[in-house]
């Protein structure tokens, strides 16, 4: 190349400088469950899209979050964690996680600052190494508001042991420390090309799984530990009120995988369902930006998690 003209895909702007190429392509975040990959997700794209839950597990579709700047579009594909699969369905989230790391252009491995590196790490960095031998994979120690700088300082250390990282950064989504550098670096590791998705653009999901997903969330608060796996839902209709047009009808259903189970989501006299209700209309309103009117019901779908033909109805 002729020296003084731009490389390809490179233009010259107005102060004559060669400007950086636009960039973009696809991340996602790796991790043990409960490591803040969905909050960081939401944290990186500023608004609500992946579903965090004090419980670990709960994200199970590829949902993806899209960064937009003036230099590049950064698309996030959230993955369940990985983990030992007792289900079926817990066989068909690991496809969906691995399937995922072979496919982006870089990963993020997460390691909560509180935790200590552990197995559970070192066998998701064995795993990366089997399917995406090749892929950057840049280290984000989360969760720093929790800790010590000389706690995060450690951390940084303890996981150089863990995997040959690109890059080791520590951020918290909570105080938004470092979030920004965080995009930096994934962005730098994109390979040049124009934008994917138009302006304004957040997420590809459908609405209506994003809706399943924040009733499912609201579902899943303040229940028993052994019953956020049991929980599916699915929106059966989504449409305008009849005579209003601010108003969007949602027809919601939730199942369960056991009559005992039935019980507990709908609480006495159906109050906790109508809580849940509450609560998931108000993320619904926010995300729709119009008024909803939430019809929700419960439903028996016996052990759904380990019958093909239900998964499938249920959208694994
Ligand atoms: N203090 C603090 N808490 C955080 C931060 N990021 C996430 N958390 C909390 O950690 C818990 C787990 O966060 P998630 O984002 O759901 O974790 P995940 O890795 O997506 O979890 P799975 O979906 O189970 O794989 C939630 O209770 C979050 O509120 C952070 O930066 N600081």
């Amino acid at each position: 190349m002729r020296p003084g003209l731009p490389r390809p895909g490179r233009t010259i702007g107005d102060n004559g400088q060669v400007n950086a190429p636009h960039r973009s392509g696809f991340a996602c975040f790796v991790g043990r469950p409960n490591a803040g990959k969905s909050t960081l997700t939401n944290a990186l794209v500023g608004t609500k899209v992946a579903i965090t839950s004090s419980k670990p597990q709960t994200t199970r579709h590829a949902i993806r979050g899209i960064v937009h700047r003036p230099d590049a579009q950064l698309i996030i594909v959230d993955t369940p964690g990985l983990h030992r699969p007792r289900t079926l369905l817990g066989q068909r989230l690991n496809d969906v996680v691995r399937e995922t790391w072979s496919e982006v252009d870089v990963v993020g491995f997460c390691v909560p600052a509180d935790q200590k590196v552990g197995p559970g790490d070192r066998f998701i960095a064995a795993e990366l190494k089997k399917v995406a031998k090749r892929t950057p994979v840049i280290g984000v120690v989360t969760k720093t508001d929790l800790v010590s700088q000389q706690q995060v300082a450690e951390q940084l250390v303890a996981m150089q042991e863990v995997l040959d990282f690109a890059e080791l950064i520590p951020v918290s989504a909570v105080d938004g420390f470092q979030v920004g550098t965080l995009a930096d670096l994934l962005v730098t590791r994109l390979p040049e090309g124009p934008q994917l998705y138009p302006d304004g653009e957040l997420t590809d999901e459908p609405e209506a799984t994003l809706v399943a997903e924040l009733i499912r969330e609201a579902a899943l608060e303040g229940v028993r530990d052994e019953l956020p796996h049991s929980i599916a839902v699915t929106v059966e209709e989504m449409v305008p009120h009849e005579g209003r047009d601010d108003m969007v009808d949602v027809h919601a259903l939730l199942y369960v995988e056991r009559p005992s189970q039935k019980g507990i989501v709908l609480g006495h006299k159906g109050e906790r369902l109508r809580d849940v209700g509450s609560t998931a209309r108000k993320h619904i309103e926010a995300l729709l930006g119009s008024k909803v009117y939430l019809e929700l019901h419960v439903k028996v779908a016996k052990d759904w998690q380990r019958d093909p033909k239900q998964l499938r109805r249920l959208g694994f």
